[in-house]
């Protein structure tokens, strides 16, 4: 597979006069794994905010399997088949495990308000359904059956981060946008996140989208590299163009030692 699944042209967003994204043009092939990176405050978040309906650019284009996004709320977004997960956990409180990762399935799920008063055996059916397709999800990620009727904020913290992979996973996305989860992992946590992100392509086949500071962990699993500075995309390419490309290492210099930052 190598067809453009999410297209951005022409991206500017600013706020009260201050442009956060300059004409990004960029794009995710169906199936793969690409990376965002750049320098605190350069824009990555911002851009996960505007393709999945949080922010709406002043100007450019998004498309998503040839559909055009920027006229779509949030959850409409997510029903197009884009999840996400954020910087800083957002998990329910007071919610299970599991009940956390399925209502990562409301948006495929089609009783409202009345058939969840009266439970008719639709509903009933399509209950059973969304625990099925959320125990698959958390089986998958990799928390423990023993775990799923806990409150979900009390795991620890990077089970937590699993379970918002699962509620992602859950929505059923073509294409799965995770900002900063290596945030906070120990090494061996970091080591099997880069494997559950790798079998998130290939056993799933969903693309991934990932804003990361540990370039290390970039550079070892991404096909393709897109580095922000500034609100602008300065550099595309595989990981070893982008560890070569003075440009990019400009970028870093300044803010934080380069070596460590490109993991060269
Ligand atoms: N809602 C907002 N209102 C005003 N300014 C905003 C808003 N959202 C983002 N910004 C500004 O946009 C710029 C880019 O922020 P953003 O969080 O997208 O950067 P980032 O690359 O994700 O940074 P980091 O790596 O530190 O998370 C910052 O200057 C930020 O203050």
């Amino acid at each position: 597979m190598s067809e453009q699944l999410l297209q951005l042209s022409g991206v500017t967003l600013g706020f009260a006069g201050n442009t956060v994204l300059q004409g990004v043009d960029f794009t995710v092939e169906a199936g793969r794994i690409a990376s965002l990176i750049g320098p605190n405050g350069a824009g990555k978040t911002s851009l996960f905010n505007c393709i999945t309906g949080f922010y709406k650019p002043q100007q450019g284009a998004i498309t998503f399997d040839g559909r055009a996004m920027l006229p779509l709320k949030p959850f409409q977004v997510t029903q197009a088949g884009i999840a996400r997960t954020f910087q800083n956990l957002r998990l329910f409180r007071g919610m299970s495990v599991l009940e956390n990762v399925m209502s990562g399935q409301h948006c495929r799920t089609k009783a409202g308000a009345i058939a969840a008063i009266f439970r008719p055996a639709s509903q009933r059916r399509e209950e059973a359904k969304i625990e099925q397709v959320a125990s698959e999800c958390l089986r998958f990620v990799g928390v423990d059956a023993a775990d799923w009727h806990r409150e979900a904020t009390t795991l620890a913290y990077g089970h937590q981060r699993r379970v918002e992979i699962a509620r992602a996973l859950a929505t059923e996305p073509q294409l799965l946008l995770l900002d900063e989860p290596a945030a906070g992992l120990t090494k061996s946590e970091k080591e099997e996140l880069t494997a559950l992100i790798t079998s998130i392509r290939d056993e799933r086949g969903v693309a991934v989208l990932l804003i990361e500071h540990d370039t290390g962990l970039v550079m070892s699993i991404s096909e393709k590299v897109s580095v922000l500075d500034h609100g602008v995309l300065i550099a595309e390419g595989t990981p070893v163009e982008i560890q070569n490309n003075p440009k990019v290492i400009e970028a870093y210099l300044g803010s934080e030692d380069a070596e460590d930052a490109l993991a060269l």
